[in-house]
C-alpha cells in the first residue's frame, strides 16, 4: 500500500475534483465537496468520499489529511466510503434517482455501482424533497427539472442524466449555475424515433387510426377514408439531425422527393442521401409534406404559427415526432379548420399530456400518439445502458462524451493535459494570494506558451482550473468544469487568454503557463512585472508542476507543500539565515530556489516547506536585516 499517492494519482485526483466537485452558488447553501480517488489507471477512478464543507470544521485541511489518511488504507481495498452530514465516515455508495421508467439493462448497471432508487411519477414537490439526498438523477421527458430542484438539492447533485435527447425539460442555465453536469444519450433512440415518424406519415396519408376508430364503432367507410399517396411528393425536413437524415433516408426509399432546412447541416451531409437543403420558405412553400425534426429552443419555439402556416401549400400534411412546443398548437387548429393543413400526425404536445378537450388532439384530422416516439424495447434498452454509463462515468469524474453543458474534452486530450490541469490549479492559487485582501481581482490573463498551433491547444480546462484556483480560496464556491466560466462572470472576473508559440519541442501541449492578474495591489511587491501586473509563471517538468517565475524573477520551485517568497539584498549567507530560523521552529524545507535580475542587488527565495511557519516565526524571518519583503502562500 502506498503511503505517499503517486504524481499520477495526485495528477488525476485533481482532475476528478474539478469534473467532479459540485458547488451551489447560493453561498448560504452547504456545498458537497468530493474525494475522489484515482489509481493509476485514469479509467478506473472511484468515488470514495463526499463530504459536506460544513464537517470540516474547523481546520479543512486536518480533516483533509485525516480523510487521506483513511482513504490511503483502504487504497488497495477498493471500498466506497462516504461521509453522511455529521461527519461519520462510513462505507456507502452514491444513491442514484431514477424518476421514470427506465430499461433493466440500464437499471441492472446502475445498481452495481450505487444505491438506485426507481421513484416514479414523483410530484415536484417530493422530487424537491428527496433529492438533496442524491448524487444523481436520471430523467426521460416527463420530469421538469427545474431550479427548484437544483436548490433543493443544496449542491449533492453532481449529474442529471436524460435518457433520452431532448433536454428542454431540463433548466440547463440552472444545472450550470448549481455545477451539475448534465449529460443525455442522443444515439439510441434516433431510428425508433425515425421510425416512428415513417409510422406516422403513412398512417395519416392511408386514414389508418381513423378509419380503424370507424370501424370498432361498426362502421364499414371505404369512400370516406380514401388517401393520398406519397411517391413523387415533396417532403420537407426540418431539422436534418439524426432523426431528420434517417426519416430523408426512409422516405427517399418510399419514392418521395425529399428536401431539408436546417441552417447548421453540413451539405455534403445532405448531398450524400440525396437530400437538397433549401431556406425555411421554400421548403414549408413547396412541401406536400412537412416532418418536424429539430429541438425545441427559443428560436424554434411556436416557429410554425399563423404566419408560417398561411406560406404553406395548401392541404399540407403535417408530421411531429421532435416537440410539441415548436407548433403554435391554437394556429394549427385554425389552419386545419381552414384546410391550409389537410391533416397532421402528432407525438408530441405543448403540454403532456393534453388537456382532454385539447381541440387539437380531438380534431378529426389529426392523428396522436402519446410521444411514443422513442418506446420501442429495442431503443429503451439502449438509452439505458447508453445514459447509466454516462452517469457512472459522471458520477466517477470522467469527462462525459454527451456532457450536454460542459466541453466535451476526448480522452486523449485529458490525459495530455493533466500534468498542466495542476500546474493551471496551482498558479491561479498562488497568484490569488499574492493580491492585497484577495478580492477585488477584475482581470486575469493567462498565457500559454507552446510549440504548437494555437488552433490545436484546447485550454478550456486550463482556464477552468486557473479560474478555480483564483476562485475558491476566496469564496465558498466549489468550482469544475461545468460552472467555472459562469461562477468567473458572477465574480466580475474576466479571464482572458493569450497564446504564444514558441520554438520547442511539439511533444509537450504547453512550455509554460503564465497567470497575469491586473489592476491590483500585491502583498509582495516582487511579483509585480514591469507593467504593473501580478505575474507568476510555471512549468511541468518530469511530471511536476514548478512554479518558474515570479515577477521579473526566474525561480525554480516544485509547487508541493506551502511556498515562502522573500526578497532581500542578493549577499551570501541569506539561506542560512532564512533556513536555520525555519529549522528551529521545525518547519521542513523541502524545496530551495533563488533567483535574482542583477548580481548583488535584489533576489528572491523561493522555498518549499512542509507546514505553515508560526507568527513568529514569520516575524523572525521578517526581522532579517538584509530581508525586504516576505510572504507564505498555501498551494
Ligand atoms: N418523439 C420522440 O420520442 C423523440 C425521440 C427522439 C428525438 N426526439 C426529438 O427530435 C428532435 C431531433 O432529435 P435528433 O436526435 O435528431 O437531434 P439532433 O440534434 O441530431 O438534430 C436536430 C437538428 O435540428 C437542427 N436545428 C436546430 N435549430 C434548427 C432550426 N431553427 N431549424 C431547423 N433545424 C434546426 C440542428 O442543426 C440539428 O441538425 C429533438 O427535439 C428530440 O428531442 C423526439
Ligand atoms: O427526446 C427524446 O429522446 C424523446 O422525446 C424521448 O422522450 P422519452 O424518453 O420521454 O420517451
Amino acid at each position: 500500500m502506498a503511503s505517499t499517492p503517486s504524481p499520477h494519482t495526485a495528477v488525476t485526483a485533481h482532475l476528478n475534483s474539478l469534473l467532479s466537485s459540485s458547488s451551489s452558488v447560493n453561498h448560504n447553501k452547504p456545498s458537497n465537496l468530493s474525494f475522489l480517488h484515482a489509481s493509476s489507471n485514469p479509467s478506473s477512478i472511484k468515488l470514495l468520499h463526499s463530504v459536506s464543507p460544513s464537517s470540516f470544521s474547523p481546520s479543512i485541511s486536518s480533516s483533509t489529511t485525516a480523510i487521506c489518511n483513511v482513504l490511503k488504507t483502504v487504497e488497495s481495498a477498493d471500498i466506497s466510503l462516504s461521509r453522511d452530514l455529521h461527519g461519520v465516515v462510513s462505507t456507502s455508495k452514491p444513491t442514484i434517482l431514477v424518476s421514470e421508467k427506465l430499461g433493466e439493462a440500464g437499471l441492472d448497471l446502475l445498481r452495481s455501482f450505487g444505491n438506485v432508487d426507481c421513484s416514479y411519477d414523483l410530484s415536484p414537490q417530493d422530487l424537491c424533497a428527496k433529492i438533496s439526498l442524491c448524487d444523481a438523477l436520471i430523467v426521460r421527458s416527463g420530469t421538469k427539472v427545474t431550479r427548484e430542484v437544483f436548490e433543493a438539492a443544496q449542491g449533492r447533485l453532481k449529474v442529471v442524466g436524460r435518457a433520452g435527447v431532448g433536454i428542454d425539460n431540463v433548466d440547463l442555465q440552472a444545472a450550470t449555475e448549481f455545477g451539475c453536469l448534465v449529460v443525455n444519450a442522443p444515439t439510441a433512440n434516433t431510428i425508433a424515433a425515425a421510425e416512428h415518424g415513417i409510422a406516422l406519415l403513412t398512417s395519416m396519408a392511408r386514414n389508418v387510426a381513423q378509419s380503424d376508430a370507424s370501424m370498432k364503432a361498426g362502421k364499414w367507410l371505404r369512400s370516406k377514408y380514401v388517401g393520398v399517396s406519397l411517391v413523387g411528393k415533396t417532403l420537407a425536413i426540418m431539422g436534418f439531425g439524426k432523426v431528420g437524415s434517417e426519416v430523408a433516408r426512409r422516405a427517399k426509399g418510399l419514392g418521395m422527393h425529399v428536401i431539408a432546412h436546417d441552417p447548421y447541416a453540413p451539405a455534403d451531409r445532405a448531398r450524400a442521401i440525396g437530400v437538397d437543403l433549401v431556406s425555411f420558405e421554400q421548403a414549408i412553400s413547396t412541401a406536400d409534406f412537412i416532418s418536424l425534426h429539430m429541438p425545441l429552443t427559443p428560436a424554434t419555439n411556436k416557429v410554425f404559427n399563423d404566419d408560417t402556416f398561411a406560406k404553406m401549400k395548401k392541404g399540407v400534411r403535417l408530421i411531429n415526432v421532435a416537440r410539441g412546443g415548436v407548433i403554435d398548437e391554437d394556429a394549427l387548429v385554425r389552419a386545419l379548420d381552414s384546410g391550409i393543413v389537410a391533416q397532421a400526425a402528432l407525438d408530441v404536445f405543448t403540454v403532456e399530456p393534453p388537456p382532454k378537450d385539447s381541440k387539437l388532439v380531438q380534431h378529426e384530422n389529426v392523428t396522436v400518439t402519446p410521444h411514443l416516439g422513442a418506446s420501442t424495447k429495442e431503443a429503451q434498452e439502449g438509452v439505458a445502458i447508453e445514459i447509466a454509463e454516462a452517469v457512472v462515468g459522471a458520477l466517477n469524474g470522467e469527462l462525459s462524451a454527451t456532457a450536454v453543458n460542459a466541453p466535451m474534452v476526448p480522452p486523449e486530450v485529458l490525459s495530455e493535459l493533466a500534468p498542466y490541469v495542476v500546474l493551471a490549479e496551482k498558479l491561479g492559487r498562488l497568484a490569488v494570494q499574492l493580491v492585497t485582501g484577495g478580492s477585488g481581482i477584475q482581470s486575469v490573463k493567462v498565457v500559454y506558451k507552446s510549440a504548437r498551433d494555437p488552433d490545436s491547444l484546447d485550454t478550456r480546462l486550463l482556464r477552468a482550473m486557473v479560474t478555480k484556483g483564483i476562485i475558491e480560496p476566496i469564496s465558498d464556491t466549489i468550482i469544475n468544469l461545468v460552472n467555472a466560466d459562469f461562477s468567473a462572470k458572477q465574480k466580475g472576473l474576466r479571464i482572458s487568454e493569450e497564446r504564444i508559440i514558441v520554438d520547442s519541442s511539439p511533444e509537450y501541449p504547453v512550455e509554460s503557463i503564465q497567470v497575469q492578474i491586473s489592476n491590483v495591489q500585491s502583498r509582495f511587491a516582487s511579483a509585480l512585472s514591469e507593467n504593473g501586473n501580478i505575474s507568476i509563471e510555471g512549468k511541468v517538468k518530469y511530471g511536476v508542476p514548478h512554479l518558474t517565475r515570479v515577477g521579473p524573477f526566474s525561480v525554480d520551485v516544485s509547487l508541493e507543500g506551502n511556498l515562502i517568497l522573500c526578497k532581500q539584498v542578493d549577499q551570501p549567507g541569506m539561506i542560512g539565515k532564512v533556513g536555520n530560523i525555519l529549522g528551529e521552529s521545525n518547519v521542513n524545507v523541502s524545496f530551495m530556489s533563488v533567483g535574482r535580475t542583477v548580481k548583488g542587488k535584489q533576489a528572491i527565495m523561493a522555498i518549499g516547506v512542509d507546514e505553515e511557519p508560526d507568527k513568529d516565526t514569520q516575524k523572525k524571518i521578517g526581522e532579517v536585516s538584509a530581508v525586504e519583503e516576505f510572504v507564505f502562500l498555501k498551494l
